[in-house]
């Protein structure tokens, strides 16, 4: 066997003076480089199912909302979590290990992690609309075939979908059981969770959504056949920007990515005054919504309001259900959030708040230590996740009313609606119709709940990233030296101010984010931390 490793590694030859790292997103990049990348993820992918006795293990290759010439890979864990942060380490050597030495890395990993050779591995795959998708998947079995592996294709799908189906696979035939093994499994699970946290609810008018013409817009129209129809008191989704046969569009001025950022609807849209839009991200875990004020214009409804949404309506329901003092609900952010859904939060809803660093494996995480964890980054990735508690409650208590009863079955429709292991656009979007339904608002009402501090994040090119250290949930910087001191001198001058600097995880850049009373002090309190950034 062993010679197997080394002549595959030598058909995919990691380009000499490029170094990987396994960052907040997995690996991604030019998808011209990632070869040897995805080569060397199947090796891993394998020693960490041997590793854990033959749980299947996932890999998604996809760049998310990165240009069409973009991709990535990124691994799953059993239970549909994000890969353990010590493997990322793991990973991270093996990308970057010359060719010949990869099959003495690979063995020596598995000698240091105590793993049997001849334990079984399995992996399942998918991957986006890229152009590139299928030959990295080439280099992904090569290298799975290397380590001897099982595997399984699954093709075209979501991100979330693949979270899923690992799940899924891990949990069959046990009491824990996450759903059915397949696409369609994952549909009907949807369909029939939606149709029961709807019922007797009225959803007012049409949902527009753009598909970013990546890999969402099909699975949502597959996703469409299993939905209550709108004739038939369900949902009238009008599907736009879903041109996969044209790979350049993806992305390209649409998308979650583009809206939250350019802070407007794509150039495309047609939507009318208050009609009701949302735009997914290119691999469908990403959802913002957004509709045009006839007064006031352009309305974003990001992450944010999402997971202010959520919590109130969860909050609400579990009180109504008598379960309020049993079960603690939490919100997770990271210093993206608004300042003033923080706010509204702590104040308006009673919830306490964690702040952690940027990356959903690090929300996901903060998440579990409520029964009821509600995260979200402001980009719109995001969730919420139940503890076996808060599941164990509302199946086992008996309703004292009918209003009681009916809160109850709510809340368990909304524990197979919400995607548990991982932010879900296509589950978050059915969230929001279904919370918007009950509540019997407009987006205009969800916009009124409290008003956002103008804000702007921008992206500072430097020499060296990795330069710049950050302490407090990335909200202060304690390299280089002097610079936080300098940045909270300016913050002071602007009212409302706060400001951050940190190193992208993604993108060889820094990010520069900043908020303030008004449109104008936001954008020259940004501008000018960046230009001191820019400085050291
Ligand atoms: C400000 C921002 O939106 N950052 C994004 C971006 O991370 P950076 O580390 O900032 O590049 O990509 C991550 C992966 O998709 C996402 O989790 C995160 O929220
Ligand atoms: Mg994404």
């Amino acid at each position: 066997m062993a010679d197997t490793i080394l002549s595959a590694a030598a058909k995919h030859p990691k380009p000499e003076d490029k170094s990987f790292k396994y960052g907040t997103a997995g690996f991604r990049m030019k998808a011209n480089l990632l070869d040897s990348v995805v080569f060397r993820v199947g090796l891993v992918a394998a020693l960490r199912s041997r590793k854990l006795s033959g749980q299947t293990i996932g890999v998604m290759i996809t760049a998310s909302h990165n240009p069409p010439e973009d991709n990535g890979v990124k691994l799953v864990d059993p239970m549909g979590d994000m890969l353990e942060a010590s493997w990322e380490g793991y990973t991270t050597i093996l990308a970057n290990a010359p060719d010949a030495e990869v099959e003495g890395v690979y063995h020596k990993l598995e000698t240091e992690l105590n793993i049997n050779p001849e334990s079984p591995a399995r992996v399942i795959y998918a991957r986006d609309t890229r152009p590139s998708g299928p030959t990295l998947v080439t280099a992904l079995v090569d290298g799975l075939k290397a380590a001897r592996a099982e595997y399984t294709d699954y093709k075209l799908l979501t991100t979330p979908q693949l979270h899923y189906l690992t799940r899924c696979i891990n949990t069959e035939g046990t009491p824990q059981s996450y759903g059915v093994v397949s696409e369609k499994g994952y549909y009907e699970k949807l369909g029939a969770a939606f149709a029961r946290a709807i019922k007797g609810k009225k959803i007012s008018g049409p949902v527009i959504v753009d598909c970013a013409n990546g890999v969402g817009g099909p699975k949502l129209t597959e996703l469409l056949k299993y939905l209550p129809k709108a004739l038939e008191g369900g949902i009238d989704i009008k599907v736009v920007n879903n041109d996969v046969l044209r790979p350049e569009s993806l992305n390209h001025e649409c998308g979650a990515d583009f809206v939250k950022t350019k802070q407007r609807a794509p150039p495309s849209s047609k939507a009318g005054p208050n009609d009701r839009c949302c735009s997914l991200d290119g691999d469908a875990d990403r959802l913002i919504y957004y509709f045009t004020d006839p007064e006031h214009g352009f309305r974003l409804l990001d992450g944010d309001r999402i997971a202010t949404l959520a919590a109130s309506f969860i909050g609400d329901l579990s009180r109504e259900a008598g379960l309020a003092d049993e079960l603690k609900i939490g919100v997770v952010q990271t210093a993206y959030a608004n300042g003033a859904s923080t706010k509204y939060i702590v104040n308006g809803l009673g919830l306490p708040v964690v702040c952690t660093p940027t990356g959903v494996k690090h929300l996901h995480h903060a998440a579990k230590n409520f029964d009821v964890g509600v995260y979200f980054e402001a980009n719109g990735h995001g969730t919420v996740v139940f503890s076996p508690q808060a599941l164990k409650a509302f199946n086992t208590k008996s309703p004292e009313s009918p209003a009681q009863a009916g809160a109850l079955e709510t809340l368990r429709a909304l524990t197979d609606l919400i995607n548990q292991t991982v932010g879900d656009a296509l589950s978050d979007m059915l969230l929001v119709e279904t919370i918007l339904a009950h509540k019997s608002w407009t987006p205009r009402e969800w916009d009124l709940t409290y008003t956002d501090l103008p804000n702007r994040l921008v992206r500072v090119e430097v020499t060296d990233r990795y330069m710049y250290k950050t302490t407090d949930a990335e909200r202060k910087l304690v390299e280089p030296a002097g610079l936080q001191e300098q940045i909270d001198g300016l913050v002071k001058k602007f009212k409302d101010g706060r400001s951050f600097a940190r190193a992208s995880g993604t993108e060889d850049a820094l990010r520069v984010y900043a908020e303030a009373a008004t449109r104008a002090e936001a954008d020259d309190l940004a501008s000018k931390v960046a230009a001191l950034c820019k400085q050291y």
